[in-house]
């Protein structure tokens, strides 16, 4: 009788007033924090904390605040951030299996389906990560082996360098073409000319892929993708260059697959093809054309982007810091000398620098939020209750620069990776690679690459700013973290 008569007497800002009464009441009811479940900013209701920016720098923020390990909510899905060397240690170490799994990112599942390596689950997974990482481990030996491509290429991109004759120049684009040449030879078999302007077009694509995919803008699309999917905006980019991407992947498999020759496997693609009429009675395998085609997204941009962008890093470090430069190159002197290239065998004997390459993997920081993770199972962490299915962060950059860790965090000082021999000390907080199952598959090929290019780089060159232009160290945050686009002189030794 009471609701009869109220609702008798309503008009129409009052059936709204209800109306949204009614819904507000829905997604307090929805997004009801799990009891014990990490604490975390108030969030705002229907759309939960999207304006807070998901970047290490705020992310360290929060940790100070709520602890390390706390949520944000975003639409109405809840992620829980990990932060430290400690707690992410327990996380992706000791309980090896809480935290396997990938949560689907919206913004990247319209691209990677759940399929491929980086962002598959389950069994599929673990078959296409267990058969890439058999390949890339026997991938071949001599004259074919991954060692003497790096330095092949690493004289290659030695030779671009000395046609800039002392002139400044962005080395941006020729470093990546010379790292990608390295995976590209794995998958491809074959190597991309520094020239060659259509396999540019696809650096220059990913590059600014991976730059929309860390801005708060894309990233709402994550929150509501059934909407944002039919609006414009930086999404619509990023989906569009992965297009682009994709459809160069898929001429050279097509390509592949026209010339394939089962008693000549030349590379990935190869021997992928012969798994697929093996694996033909095992579908949940996922050996098929469209799963190939995402493993090589997934090595082509995994292999590219990160080993790239960490030796554009190097470069910058060595030339905001001449006098280490200068250690590295009497080392470099000492040990190999000029009439030979550098070798693997030569990391032991070059200590010092080992450390300054680590220390540059360490102050770069250049997957600061690691890759998106998810619970597999309820799992307890740091006291709080995690259910089965959240969405994981662990924040990579808080272990790198962790204060209880690093004896000068902030500051690049190679003696973090130094004895007092001065011999390479390892560390346990350095997980640029990340850790666990999930650790990535390319960190042994990415540590040779990185060795043997910078090794190569500094026995050649000295690196110097253009004049009057001392580029910053600031750093540019995009899914990567990278630095801000610089000009510098490399000078013949
Ligand atoms: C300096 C270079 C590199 C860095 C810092 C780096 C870092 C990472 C990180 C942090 C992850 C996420 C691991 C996790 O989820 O816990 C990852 C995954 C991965 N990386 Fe790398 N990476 C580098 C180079 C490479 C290279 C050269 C390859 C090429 C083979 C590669 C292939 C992959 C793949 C396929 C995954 C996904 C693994 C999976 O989900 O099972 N990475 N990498």
């Amino acid at each position: 009788m009471i609701f009869q008569a109220i609702f008798d007497c309503m008009d129409f800002t009052g059936w709204l007033l209800f109306g949204f009464v009614l819904l507000l009441l829905t997604d307090v009811v929805r997004n009801w924090r799990p009891h014990n479940f990490p604490p975390g900013p108030w969030a705002v209701p229907f759309l939960g904390n999207v304006f807070t920016g998901v970047d290490f720098k705020t992310m360290e923020k929060l940790a100070q605040e709520y602890g390390p390990v706390f949520s944000l909510r975003r639409g109405s899905e809840r992620m829980v951030f990990i932060s430290g060397y400690k707690m992410v240690k327990e996380a992706l170490v000791n309980q090896l299996d809480s935290f396997v799994d990938r949560p689907v990112v919206p913004l990247f599942h319209v691209v990677f389906k759940g399929l491929g390596i980086a962002l598959s689950n389950g069994y599929l997974w673990k078959k296409q990560r267990k058969f890439t990482n058999t390949h890339l481990r026997y991938f071949g030996e001599g004259q074919k082996s991954l060692e003497k491509y790096i330095e092949v290429e690493s004289n290659i991109l030695c030779e671009a360098f000395q046609e800039e004759q002392g002139r400044q120049f962005n080395p941006h684009y020729t470093i990546t073409n010379a790292v990608s040449n390295i995976i590209s030879s794995v998958v491809f078999g074959h190597r991309f000319e520094y020239s060659d302007q259509n396999f540019r077009k696809v650096l220059e694509l990913d590059n600014e892929a991976v730059l929309l995919a860390g801005s708060p803008q894309t990233q709402l699309y994550d929150a509501f993708p059934g909407l944002l999917k039919y609006l414009p905006g930086p999404h619509q980019t990023f989906h569009s260059n992965y297009k682009e991407i994709v459809m160069f992947l898929r001429k050279e498999i097509e390509k592949h697959q026209e010339e394939w020759n089962a008693n000549d496997p030349r590379d990935y693609v190869d021997v992928y093809l012969a798994e697929m009429e093996k694996k033909k009675e095992d579908p949940s395998a996922g050996f098929n054309i469209e799963t190939l085609l995402i493993c090589t997204l997934d090595l082509i941009e995994a292999g590219t982007e990160t080993a790239a962008t960490t030796l554009r890093w190097a470069l910058l470090y060595m030339i905001h810091y001449p006098e280490i430069q200068k250690k590295v190159q009497e080392e470099i002197d000492r040990v190999i000398g000029q009439s030979r290239h550098p070798t693997m065998a030569d990391r032991p004997n070059l200590p010092y620098t080992d450390a300054v390459i680590h220390e540059v993997q360490r102050m770069g920081n250049i997957v600061p939020l690691g890759f998106p993770k998810m619970a597999s199972k309820d799992a307890t962490l740091g006291g709080y209750f995690i259910p089965k299915g959240t969405a994981i962060v662990t924040i990579l950059a808080s272990v790198l620069l962790d204060k209880n860790e690093w004896a000068t965090p902030d500051n690049f000082n190679p003696e973090h990776f130094l004895d007092s021999e001065g011999q390479f000390r390892r560390r346990n907080a350095f997980l640029p690679f990340s850790a666990g199952k999930r650790v990535c598959l390319g960190e042994h090929l990415a540590k040779m690459e990185l060795f043997l290019f910078f090794a190569s780089l500094l026995q050649r060159f000295t690196f110097s700013p253009a004049p009057g232009e001392m580029p910053s160290l600031e750093g540019v945050l995009g899914f990567t973290h990278s630095p801000e686009e610089f000009k510098m002189l490399a000078i013949p030794r």
